[in-house]
């Protein structure tokens, strides 16, 4: 299990905490992660995954605290992370790429191009192998990021805004694809689409100014705002609903 407890997060100049005290797990299945520009989801999902420390608070995988070189070894062998800016060399062909992280990861020689493969395919981009970053659309190239994530089936799975820049029907299949790896792993997914987080089903965090204002399932959320789970308007007043009571909570 990956926990936060009183984690917050002071970055040097800023006038408040990009994170705020936030003490939460990530459970098994799909969690969407919400909340506007600036509200500290990539700051939270780079602590999460290890790549960066909070100022406060712990940050534990299976029991072990993650500032810890042990701690984020044993988390990497489980994690597949794309972050919020995901960069490779642009002149290496999509399958090189993929084969260097899988190295990267660990993932035996002898499976590693089968893996390579595999999560080509399952992003639509089975043909692409050979294909130089360079020349693949935005689209493709965020599909790339994805498939790299998937590498050696992590049981944990941190995806800041994996849809970002995707038409309607590739979002579609990279959503598909994530409800599918839910099945077996921990997921978190950032958005800004309420419609996506209607779509993923499960559970959401909706994170305000730094501080998470709720935890709970999509059909809690849209209860909130006075409807189902599948009524993006119930969720939109749901979420409107949250920050209004803490608001008056203060
Ligand atoms: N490296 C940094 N140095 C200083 N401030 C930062 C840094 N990274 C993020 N911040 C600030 O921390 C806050 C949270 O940013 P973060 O990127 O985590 O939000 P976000 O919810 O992912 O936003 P978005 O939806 O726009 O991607 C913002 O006020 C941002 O300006």
């Amino acid at each position: 299990m990956l926990r936060l407890d009183g984690v917050s997060r002071r970055y040097i100049g800023a006038e408040r905490a990009a994170l705020d005290s936030v003490s939460w797990q990530l459970r098994p299945g799909v969690t969407g992660l919400v909340g506007s520009n600036g509200a500290g989801k990539s700051t939270l999902m780079r602590i999460l995954t290890g790549s960066d420390a909070p100022s406060e608070g712990t940050v534990e995988w299976a029991g072990l605290d993650l500032a810890s070189a042990s701690g984020r070894t044993a988390l990497h062998r489980e994690l597949g992370y794309l972050p919020q800016e995901f960069t490779v060399d642009r002149g290496a062909r999509c399958g090189d790429v993929l084969a260097y992280i899988a190295w990267l990861k660990e993932i035996p020689r002898a499976d590693s191009a089968g893996e390579v493969d595999r999560v080509l395919g399952a992003v639509g981009l089975a043909d692409r192998r050979r294909t130089r970053v360079s020349s693949l659309s935005g689209g493709m190239r965020q599909r790339l990021g994805v498939a790299q994530a998937l590498l050696g089936r992590p049981t944990v799975l941190v995806l800041d805004e994996p849809t970002a820049g995707l038409d309607p029907r590739q979002r579609r299949i990279v959503r598909d694809l994530l409800v599918q790896e839910a099945r077996r792993a921990s997921v978190l997914v950032s958005t800004h689409l309420i419609e996506e987080v209607a779509a993923l089903g499960g559970q959401v965090a909706l994170l305000d100014e730094g501080r998470l204002r709720f935890t709970g399932s999509v059909a809690e959320l849209a209860g909130r705002g006075g409807g189902t789970a599948d009524s993006v308007g119930a969720l939109e007043q749901g979420i409107w609903a949250v920050l209004d009571e803490t608001e008056v909570d203060g």
